[in-house]
């Protein structure tokens, strides 16, 4: 397991959708532990490009982990991306084959992976305990997005998803599971009391319309998980 655990027992926070260097410094002073750097994507708010995600990963370096989200598919294209960025860590928002995700693991096996789940129905929870099984995931990341939708959405959808489907993927995998999809400082608290993961990962709902986030929200984000 690559990713921290904090000292305090705390679920970790993720902070996604960050911009740019002054933006991650906000994040990691309101309490960040993670921080996700968005790559191309079909639709979404929060993508930057490969020259500023490199730039913000070497500006954080050991203060936190900064993680690629791509939308890459094969590991080969998805091992390029990583190369491109310079990150530790990536998120993989198009969910991957338990194959796929052994071997990317296989090719770069220092690399923080974190396969998401776009929890719809039942049938994600065989989902989550293929990928967890092949024992090759750090965390697996559940998110609201449909990637079968004429335009694929993979993340950044501010949609809560079923709850109930999270809290058994919870209990069915060894793996951490990290929460997203929706939250916000109102309804995190309910979140952690109904799913119990090991993290939370948020961006809509600490941001302005703009995408400027608002350290006032991260705080009371944070509060709420104490
Ligand atoms: O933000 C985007 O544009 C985006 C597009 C495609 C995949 C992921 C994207 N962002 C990731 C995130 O914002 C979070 O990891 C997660 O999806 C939660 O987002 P939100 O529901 O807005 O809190």
């Amino acid at each position: 397991m690559r990713l921290p655990r904090r000292a305090d027992g705390r679920p970790l926070i993720k902070v996604c959708c960050v911009r740019d260097e002054e933006d991650a410094d906000r994040a990691l002073a309101g309490g960040a532990d993670l921080l996700g750097l968005v790559g191309r994507m079909p639709s979404g708010p929060g993508p930057i490009d490969d020259v500023t995600i490199a730039r913000v990963a070497r500006h954080v370096a050991d203060r936190a982990i900064a993680i690629l989200l791509t939308s890459e598919r094969t590991p080969d294209a998805i091992a390029a991306h990583v190369d491109r960025t310079g990150v530790r860590a990536v998120q993989i928002v198009d969910t991957p084959s338990p194959d796929a995700l052994v071997a990317l693991r296989a090719m770069l096996p220092s690399l923080v992976l974190v396969p998401v789940i776009h929890v719809q129905d039942a049938r994600d929870v065989d989902v989550a305990r293929a990928l967890d099984e092949t024992g090759a995931a750090d965390a697996i990341l559940l998110d609201s997005g449909r990637p079968s939708a004429a335009i694929p959405e993979l993340g950044g959808t501010g949609r809560v998803h079923d709850w109930s489907l999270s809290a058994a993927i919870v209990r069915a995998c060894r793996a951490p599971v990290l929460l997203a999809g929706g939250l916000r400082p109102d309804n995190v608290g309910d979140a952690l009391a109904q799913v119990r993961p090991a993290g939370f990962d948020v961006c809509s709902g600490l941001r302005t319309t703009d995408g400027a986030l608002v350290p006032e929200r991260l705080a009371r984000f944070a509060a709420a998980i104490v």
